[in-house]
């Protein structure tokens, strides 16, 4: 047996050794946190003789998770690696134990944005809506603010309400709005889908129903262990503080100062305060930092400290010297790409490959200009972004292929029942819809009473319909990848992808084989297809890893949690990074985390570089004053802004800082409060808009509701 201790600072020590009780570790960047959980995971079963199955590990995001069972595998030489997962991952296995407490099936269909967009597509269809009503993007934000702040006790109409009734209840609606959001959770309901909001939701709802499921789970997990606990929201939050309510074991692992989810509601709060909410806590700081060089940790040391509402801490750099952070400023975008893509070569001719190296950015515009001086100097890249790769076309085509021989959904089978052409059109399709909207059956079961139909004659409904039903029935004893690869082939829609001689649609379906391969050996035998459904729809980009020698560009959100060699942070300019959103003090020391979380991915090189020139709307472009926070000795410029440059963009700063809303920035106001405004009189509080920091109020003496800002004293009744 190894030693779990080997190689671990006392902290870490102490982090993988107090297993009992409340723990908090406050963990610097690149101080080795992941190292620690997955070390003390297996202290708990090898050194304590704890089941794997009572152990839950929750992570951010499921690369993490995949990433962490590995380690964990590898570390017990134990298949059973219990519950490793994110907050929804986890809840899709309650849900595919539990379900049945709210008359869900198993086999609930867990959705992602395009399956969303899918059934407002239908609804829009339905009630004549359009996209100038609201975009579907609008739509998904729309439903999610409602289901989290506006309707928070929506899912009682999912679960409580008869189908029929939720189905009265959107065909009554008459505000656009309203027919999107009943007609969505009809939708939901019909196919018994799940979004990510619901999934949560839902397992909170069966807790608090049911006190002997609740039970059942709190017994079964003896010690629960959660990383990036900065950017745990308020639902996760409750989950967490159920789930932990027997043998209060909890662990939990963050940064304050890496917070960059605040936007979607997580709340460092909750990690800050943990000691003052539960008992006898424990807290450990992780302050060495093992990944990058004193150089690149010095200067995010200094761009962090100048953020006001932190808590003060130091990260202490581990490695040896390595080169200084460099700067650079180009007159132009396209000046500021080149010598990137210089810098790049010049890493390249001295024996790094391209894999190591990664360009980040605040957002997905920035990348043109270094995109196309990359395919100039023909340098292969990808771009982990847009179209993410599970919502790439020929991703869900595959996946709807896998879904309907498991659910027979209507989602999926308009999705590939004419993919290729089987002369299932239009017409052929609405008669369809009819017939199973007066049977109360799902597409696929109408066409599987008709196929024998004149209408369907010359069709290949038929041959479809067996080919679903062959393979349904033998799916149960074959590995999820067999499957794959079986209806891939039978069904004609690889030979399609390779007549219309689309390489990179096949190359992405070997990456989807592979990716279901590695799923299986992480997994082990018993994983079915309903469970790798279920778990694929929770993946996103971050997820799909690239195996050839490429540049990786991404966002620095997308970062987060990962490292890299070499990393060059381009588009550093006002308006940029920071955002031209940023709005508030809280904000802006927002968009700071996220500049330190980027700077912190390097390990042994990091290059900073911005452009001048004019954005879109005709504004000048100044440095970033993230560059400006960093103190000069610090940052090497192989070519500087002028001095005069550098002094407007510290006025400017300066004017813009003015004008951000002061801390603490809440509202204050509850939706529908009455409230006294000085000089407008009384009025109602319509909605409160965090990201602009202000209130929405319709005054009773006038005609339009105002947004009053923050800064405003209201009076209250
Ligand atoms: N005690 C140690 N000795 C040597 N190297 C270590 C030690 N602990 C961690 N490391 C190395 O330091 C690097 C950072 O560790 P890890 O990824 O676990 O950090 P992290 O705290 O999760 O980072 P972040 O919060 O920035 O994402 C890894 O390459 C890891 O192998």
């Amino acid at each position: 047996m190894m030693d779990y201790l080997d190689g671990l600072n006392p902290s870490q020590r102490k982090a993988v050794t107090a297993t009992e009780g409340f723990i908090r570790v406050i963990a610097g960047a690149g101080s080795g946190k992941t190292r620690a959980l997955s070390r003390r995971f297996a202290f708990l079963v090898d050194e304590l003789g704890i089941l794997p199955g009572h152990i839950l590990c929750v992570t951010f995001t499921n690369k993490s998770a995949n990433e962490m069972r590995q380690r964990i595998h590898n570390l017990t030489g134990d298949n059973d690696t219990g519950y490793i997962n994110t907050f929804h991952g986890f809840c899709v296995s309650i849900l595919q134990e539990d379900s049945h407490a709210i008359q869900y099936p198993k086999s609930f269909l867990v959705l992602d944005n395009a399956d969303i967009d899918a059934m407002l597509q239908l609804v829009y269809d339905e009630r004549g809506l359009t996209l100038r009503n609201m975009t579907f993007s609008r739509a998904r934000d729309m439903i999610e603010i409602r289901k989290l702040f506006k309707e928070p006790d929506y899912y009682r109409d999912m679960i409580i309400m008869s189908l029929d009734t939720l189905k009265q209840k959107y065909m009554d609606a008459s505000r656009a709005e309203d027919i999107i959001f009943y007609g969505y959770l009809y939708q939901e309901k019909k196919c018994f889908g799940l979004d990510y909001n619901d999934l949560i939701k839902f397992s909170l709802y069966i807790f608090a129903e049911n006190e002997d499921i609740k039970k059942k789970w709190q017994q079964r997990l003896e010690y629960i262990m959660i990383d990036e606990f900065q950017d745990i929201d308020k639902l996760q939050y409750q989950l967490m503080e159920v789930l932990c309510g027997y043998h209060k074991n909890l662990f939990i692992v963050g940064d304050p100062d890496q917070t960059i989810y605040t936007w979607r509601g997580a709340d460092a709060t909750y990690l800050m305060d943990f000691d003052k909410i539960f008992p006898n806590v424990t807290t450990v700081m992780m302050m060495q930092n093992y990944r990058s060089t004193p150089q690149i940790l010095a200067a995010a040391n200094s761009l962090i400290s100048k953020n006001c509402h932190r808590l003060e801490k130091k990260l202490v750099a581990m490695l040896p010297d390595g080169q200084p952070v460099l700067g650079y400023h180009g007159e132009t975008q396209e000046a500021e790409a080149a010598w990137v893509v210089g810098q790049i070569q010049a890493c390249y001719e001295q024996g790094i490959s391209y894999r190591d190296m990664t360009v980040l950015y605040r957002a997905h515009y920035v990348t043109r200009p270094v995109e196309e001086a990359l395919m100039r100097e023909q340098i292969p890249y990808t771009l982990y972004s847009g179209t993410q790769f599970f919502n790439r076309r020929e991703i869900k085509d595959a996946l709807s292929y896998l879904r309907i021989i498991v659910y027979k959904d209507d989602l999926s089978f308009l999705r590939i029942v004419n993919i290729p052409k089987r002369n299932l059109g239009k017409r052929r399709i609405a008669f369809l819809q009819k017939y199973a909207e007066q049977k109360e059956c799902s597409l696929y079961q109408a066409l599987h009473e008709n196929m024998e139909e004149t209408l369907f004659k010359g069709t290949g409904a038929l041959s479809f319909i067996s080919l679903i039903e062959n393979v349904a029935a033998n799916q149960g004893e074959r590995p999820v990848s067999e499957v794959l690869s079986d209806i891939l082939d039978k069904s004609g829609y690889e030979s399609l992808l390779r007549t219309e001689g689309s390489q990179e649609r096949l190359d992405n379906l070997a990456e989807l084989k592979q990716s279901v391969y590695e799923y299986e050996m992480a997994c082990g035998e018993e994983s079915t297809l309903e469970q790798y459904l279920a778990h694929v729809a929770l993946f996103t980009n971050r997820d799909a890893e690239t195996r050839v020698d490429k540049i990786k560009l991404m966002t620095v959100h997308a970062a987060k949690g990962l490292e890299f060699p070499y990393v060059f942070l381009c588009g550093m300019n006002e308006g940029i990074f920071p955002s031209r959103r940023t709005r508030t003090r809280q904000g802006m020391e927002e968009e700071r985390r996220l500049a330190f979380v980027a700077m912190t991915r390097a390990e042994k090189g990091l290059y900073l570089s911005e452009a001048a020139g004019s954005h879109f709307d005709g504004s000048l472009r100044y440095p970033s004053r993230f560059l400006l926070d960093i103190a000069p000795e610090l940052l090497t410029y192989m070519q500087a802004p002028q001095e005069e440059l550098i002094q407007e963009a510290r006025d400017y700063v300066a004017r813009s800082q003015r004008y951000l809303a002061e801390p603490p920035g809440k509202s204050g106001f509850a939706v529908g409060q009455r409230v006294k405004h000085g000089i407008f009189g009384w009025g109602t509080v319509l909605e409160v808009e965090q990201d602009q920091a202000a209130n929405v109020v319709q005054f009773d003496n006038m005609k339009t509701p105002r947004r009053i800002s923050f800064k405003v004293r209201l009076e209250q009744t």
